[in-house]
């Protein structure tokens, strides 16, 4: 495993690691390039405020249970975990010392896509929800907001092969999106292992 450096972001009431190159270039691409081809993307229509609309991304969502995952006024069923990502969550469960049930995984197409503010705090997710990020594909920035600090905010970029751990309380004091950007860009994936009791 190739970890470069962890970096511990610097964030009142908040526990965040950003490992840069979590999985290497040549890894990261197989990965990239098996996701995209077998996982059976799809767009879910969601309702936010009684309003529905489609989510402006693909998402796919696995177990090794048969909890399924509510937001949005969606509830998304199980898959099995398979291949290459039963390998990433074996690898990240190995590297981590965690053990996770479930993963959310995204598909950005183009800049157009993107993921509004939000926290994951769903109760299923538990008190202190602990998340695992991974990107692969097109670099994304990432944005942290504080619910009450306003002039708490931080950026970073998600870059291929990353890894985001959030644990503790992030969930509960900040909010994170991935924006919609002008920039010309083809796919990203995006992992969340979660722990969903
Ligand atoms: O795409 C990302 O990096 C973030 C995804 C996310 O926040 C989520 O699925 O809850
Ligand atoms: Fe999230």
């Amino acid at each position: 495993m190739l970890f470069g450096s962890p970096i511990n972001l610097k964030m009142n009431d908040a526990e965040v690691v950003y490992y840069p190159n979590f999985f290497n270039k040549i890894d990261s691409d197989i990965h990239f390039n098996n996701l995209l081809e077998t996982i059976n993307w799809k767009q879910d229509t969601i309702t936010v405020f009684g309003k529905t609309h489609l989510q402006p991304r693909l998402t796919a969502f696995f177990a090794n249970n048969n909890h399924s995952y509510k937001y949005s006024n969606i509830v998304m069923s199980p898959n099995p975990f398979s291949g290459n990502l039963l390998e990433i969550k074996n690898i990240i469960e190995t590297e981590l010392s965690i053990k996770f049930t479930s993963c959310l995984a995204n598909l950005y197409r183009d800049g157009k896509d993107s993921n509004g503010w939000h926290a994951d705090n769903e109760k299923e997710l538990g008190e202190k929800p602990i998340i695992a990020s991974v990107s692969f594909g097109e670099e994304r920035v990432f944005h942290f907001k504080h619910r009450h600090e306003k002039d708490q905010k931080l950026k970073l970029i998600l870059q291929h092969g990353s890894l985001l751990l959030m644990k503790g309380e992030t969930q509960k004091y900040w909010l994170h999106q991935i924006p919609k950007t002008q920039k010309n860009i083809e796919n990203r994936i995006n992992l969340t292992f979660r722990i969903i009791a």
